[in-house]
């Protein structure tokens, strides 16, 4: 993909969270993280589960899955303490849990509203919210804590069948408003002959680096990059973890067909503090500009929380994949969830 975009943000559904909204999540964050200290524990899980369920008017009206062929709804106002939240750490690894808590909270209570929160064991040792900021020694390399390179679109967490369904991005601080890519799969146009040759299951999707440096994958399954929902069509496509190149001629030309045109489609997101994106992973993909960090403790710093929503279709081939050996963790086991929250 080039880094050349050229629309700005068309079909983006923007919703202002009112004042009511921002103090109650915040005041429930804060109230959270008092009693609880931050998410590891059982009892702030249920706590969470409960509290969302519970949660009515604006904010539960406003707290949804985007509805359209975009595929990006983003909220607008939440309730930040970049005081306590400090300087942005030089890695995730050097994330204060305790500081992060309250934002942490507030970001769980708006996935759970959604949906299930999850996170994996193999990343970010199973936190259930991921901070993404630029990392020394990962400027060029192709995960969330890169910054001189172009990030390229990609569907989260491609190579794996529970991928998430819908997953947060939440802004803490963006001073150089260095863009998020979206383009979403409902406005690329395909050739029929494109199409077919997408909806069938020719090469692999790998996991990324986030995950360790796991061994090469003798037995990758081919999935299809294209697949079908009940209201449309559907993407799955990281092409920095796909060995595209290996393909016959066919394959190829149709995957750089679909490139063009999710590039041609891109919108740039610019995230502000206080955003919260909720994005189908269905439907859009999403990556980011180059930029150049600063490594000061002021540097762009996201939160992202993946989301299973149990009534979103995916296709039932998926089901005999075996995800890299990639397990979740989970807010709660399901079961447990309160009635109201158990999607
Ligand atoms: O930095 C961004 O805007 C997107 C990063 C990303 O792809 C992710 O966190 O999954
Ligand atoms: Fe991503």
């Amino acid at each position: 993909m080039t880094a050349v975009l050229d629309s700005e943000i068309s079909a983006v559904e923007i919703c202002e969270l009112g004042p009511n909204s921002r103090n109650l999540l915040y005041e429930l964050g804060r109230i959270l993280a008092d009693a609880y200290g931050g998410p590891a524990g059982p009892r702030c899980r249920h706590a969470i589960a409960e509290l969302a369920a519970g949660l009515t008017g604006e904010l539960a009206d406003l707290v949804a899955l985007p509805a359209g062929d975009a595929g990006v709804r983003v909220l607008r106002g939440l309730r930040l303490d970049s005081a306590e939240l400090g300087r942005t750490p030089p890695s995730w690894a050097a994330v204060n849990d305790r500081t992060g808590a309250p934002i942490d909270l507030q970001m769980l209570l708006l996935a759970t509203m959604i949906g299930s929160p999850f996170g994996w064991c193999g990343q970010q040792e199973g936190r259930l919210v991921n901070n993404v900021v630029p990392a020394r020694g990962y400027e060029r390399i192709q995960t969330g804590a890169s910054s001189e390179i172009v990030l390229s679109p990609h569907t989260e967490d491609a190579f794996h069948p529970l991928r998430a369904h819908a997953f947060l991005l939440g802004c803490v601080r963006n001073p150089d408003r260095v863009a998020t890519t979206i383009a979403s799969i409902r406005r690329v146009q395909l050739s029929a002959a494109t199409r077919q040759i997408l909806l069938r299951p020719t090469v692999p999707i790998l996991p990324d680096l986030t995950y360790g440096d796991l061994e090469r994958w003798p037995a990758a399954k081919p999935v299809p990059v294209l697949w079908e929902r009940p209201d449309g069509l559907c993407i799955r496509y990281d092409p920095d973890y796909t060995p595209w190149r290996d393909a016959g001629p066919q394959f190829r030309a149709a995957y750089a067909e679909l490139g063009a045109e999710l590039a041609r489609v891109a919108d740039l997101l610019v995230l502000e503090p206080g955003d919260v994106a909720i994005i189908d992973n269905d439907v859009v993909v999403h990556g980011r500009v180059p930029f150049t960090a600063r490594f000061d403790g002021t540097d762009r710093w996201l939160k992202r929380v993946n989301i299973a929503v149990a009534e979103r279709f995916r296709p039932a081939r998926e089901r005999t994949e075996r995800g890299y050996g990639q397990r979740v963790t989970r807010l709660l086991p399901p079961a447990q969830l309160p009635a109201g929250a158990r999607r």
